[in-house]
């Protein structure tokens, strides 16, 4: 299936070497971004390609707004943020670029257990404030300790091999990968209520879907370990916020490690303000080679589609 494209509309901050990619193989590019639901309905016409990271909110309504549309492209993982139903509907592509940022979204998680473990950005913010906290910042070790991870895909298991270098054991669970497999990459897999006891930290590495919301809430986490820690780098509302801050403040979890939230920027300050929560604005993919990566990899998708080439990428609802 091949097709023409003139303009494509990037409404996120992508590398520039997206637009420079689609400029030489003669299609048009526009960069306008934060613009507000109005202006990007009223803008979409105009447009034929549509890029996005996790900020433009792609709604049905956008879509239909979208008279011109054939394809839209996220440059990254998640496609949570696009009506991909809607989209099929009106035989728009919908492309991403799984892997482009796996590395970066690893190491963040990798950073953020870390920094749970030893009080890392509180004791930096309490030493610049002018403190010597040595005795309130006491931390524990990983070594020895067991780190579940939820959803054994590209991130999870590749945080399970690093974090296993800090003698960390490593339990997981993912519907659609196996026991033996998940021993392949270190993992011991087990069924998910089995899991929630035997975690000193859970880290949840799925994609956002009515099977995962609130995966960890208000029924799992009082079969948890007293005090256990966990992390979410994957998508806001995996972990049920409200459910966390009870947690937290009744201790049963002794600390939490954000990226990504249900509203971004997030409004919920009883979870932000808790001092047992370390938090990072959704930058698990903002690395210069992860975001070097998703930009070309997105133009290069767009390209070979139009093409005819292929329609590597494509996400089918
Ligand atoms: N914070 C950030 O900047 C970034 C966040 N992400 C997010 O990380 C998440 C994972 O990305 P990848 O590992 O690349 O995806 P992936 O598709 O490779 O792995 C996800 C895994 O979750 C599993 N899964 C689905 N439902 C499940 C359930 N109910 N319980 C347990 N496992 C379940 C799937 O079977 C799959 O193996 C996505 O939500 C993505 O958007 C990805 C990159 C950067
Ligand atoms: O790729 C993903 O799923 C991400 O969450 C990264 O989001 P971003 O492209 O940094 O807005």
């Amino acid at each position: 299936m091949a097709f023409t494209l003139q303009r494509v509309l990037i409404s996120d901050n992508v590398s520039p070497k997206c637009a420079e990619y689609l400029q030489s193989n003669g299609i048009a590019v526009d960069t306008k971004t934060k613009l507000t639901k109005e202006q990007l309905i009223a803008e979409i016409p105009n447009y034929d390609g549509l890029i996005v990271r996790s900020a433009t909110k792609v709604t049905a309504e956008v879509i239909e707004a979208g008279s011109n549309l054939k394809i839209i492209g996220r440059a990254g993982t998640g496609v949570d943020n696009i009506d991909i139903p809607a989209a099929s509907k009106k035989g728009i592509v919908v492309m991403n670029t799984p892997g482009g940022n796996t590395l970066s979204a690893v190491e963040h998680t990798c950073a953020m257990i870390s920094c749970l473990a030893r009080h890392i950005p509180q004791a930096h913010r309490s030493l610049k404030e002018g403190r010597w906290d040595r005795k309130v910042y006491m931390g524990t070790e990983l070594a020895g300790k067991t780190l579940a991870i939820i959803g054994l895909g590209r991130i999870g298991r590749e945080v399970a091999k690093r974090m296993q270098s800090y003698d960390m054991t490593t339990i997981g669970f993912d519907p659609l990968v196996s026991a033996e497999e998940s021993a392949e990459f270190g993992v011991e897999w087990l069924p998910v209520e089995q899991i929630w006891p035997r975690a000193d930290y859970i880290t949840v590495h799925t994609p956002l879907i009515p099977q995962t919301k609130g995966l960890i809430g208000e029924k799992s986490f009082p079969v948890c370990k007293k005090g256990v820690r966990v992390v979410n780098v994957a998508r806001g509302g995996i972990i049920d916020e409200d459910a966390l801050v009870q947690a937290l403040e009744s201790g049963q979890c002794g600390g939490a490690a954000l990226d990504v939230f249900v509203e971004e920027p997030p409004t919920n300050a009883a979870l932000i303000q808790n001092p047992h929560v370390i938090c990072t604005p959704h930058l698990g993919a903002s690395t210069t080679e992860a975001q070097t990566r998703v930009a070309v990899e997105i133009a290069e998708q767009f390209v070979d589609a139009v093409q005819g080439k292929s329609l590597f990428g494509a996400v089918s609802d």
